[in-house]
């Protein structure tokens, strides 16, 4: 489904390469998770795959299709959830998302239709009619979720999607995305919470210093570790107990 071929980022600010001859294979249907410690390049390599930035070198298809080639229907075909909140504060959730659903050409009562359901199955239906400024962190982060599956994406990109939430708005934001990979949409998502990847990925890739160190399926990873319990302790013994603050 998206085949990443040796693809390299180095901004034209930075010293580094921020990703660097990465190849991946991620399958249809896949959980993925893209793990790796501060500065790995995660948002780096979700943000090429969205297209928000152009490799320096390599390249990338998703279900065939290249940017090059395939702008609108890979738009059509992705969905993302970036880190920061792309909301507008004085607009109601329920305008955010009409604005948002139309840009993807989605109008009318099925659109309506879509809005509210996903409203209610995020918990947030009663909220609709009130400004996105008045919403606590957790609410903007579940609208800012609805704003990119209104489209109904084959394939849905989340940088960080429960950072900053609480328990509540986690669980309900885990078990959404787990419907809808249920429903058919492979997931690929960047998370610090070793945790939550361990029992919510059917794969994970951790990364560091923009390469690729190691894939596989959360339980294998941690069985082919013979000190490791859980999936923080194999992150632990690849990436190191050093402090990763630069500036
Ligand atoms: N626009 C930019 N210009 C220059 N350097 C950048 C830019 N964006 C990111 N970087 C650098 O690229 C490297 C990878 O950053 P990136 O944000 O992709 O990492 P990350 O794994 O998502 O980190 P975090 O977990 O802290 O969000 C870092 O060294 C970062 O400083």
């Amino acid at each position: 489904m998206i085949q990443i071929e040796q693809i390299s980022k180095k901004y034209k600010t930075a010293e580094n390469y921020s990703v660097s001859n990465l190849d991946l294979f991620i399958a249809e249907n896949e959980i993925f998770g893209l793990l790796g410690p501060n500065g790995a390049g995660k948002t780096t390599l979700i943000s090429l795959l969205c297209s928000l930035i152009k490799p320096t070198s390599g390249s990338f298809s998703i279900d065939g299709l290249t940017y090059q080639k395939n702008k609108n229907q890979l738009k059509q075909l992705i969905g993302i959830v970036p880190q920061e909140y792309a909301l507008y504060p004085t607009l109601t959730a329920f305008e955010n998302l009409s604005y948002f659903g139309s840009m993807y050409g989605l109008k009318g009562k099925s659109l309506e239709t879509k809005i509210n359901s996903a409203l209610e199955h995020l918990g947030l239906l009663a909220f609709a009619n009130k400004n996105i400024e008045t919403f606590s962190g957790g609410m903007k982060r579940r609208i800012n979720l609805i704003a990119s599956i209104l489209h109904e994406p084959k394939v849905l990109f989340l940088d960080e999607p429960t950072v900053g939430v609480d328990v509540q708005s986690k669980n309900v934001i885990i078990e959404f995305l787990q419907d809808l990979n249920k429903k058919g949409t492979t997931i690929i998502y960047t998370s610090h919470h070793l945790n939550e990847a361990e029992s919510f990925c059917t794969k994970v890739a951790i990364i560091d210093h923009g390469k690729l160190i190691i894939e596989g399926k959360p339980h294998e990873l941690i069985s082919n570790y013979k000190e490791a319990h859980n999936l923080e302790d194999v992150f632990l013994s690849l990436t190191g107990k050093g402090l990763r603050d630069h500036a």
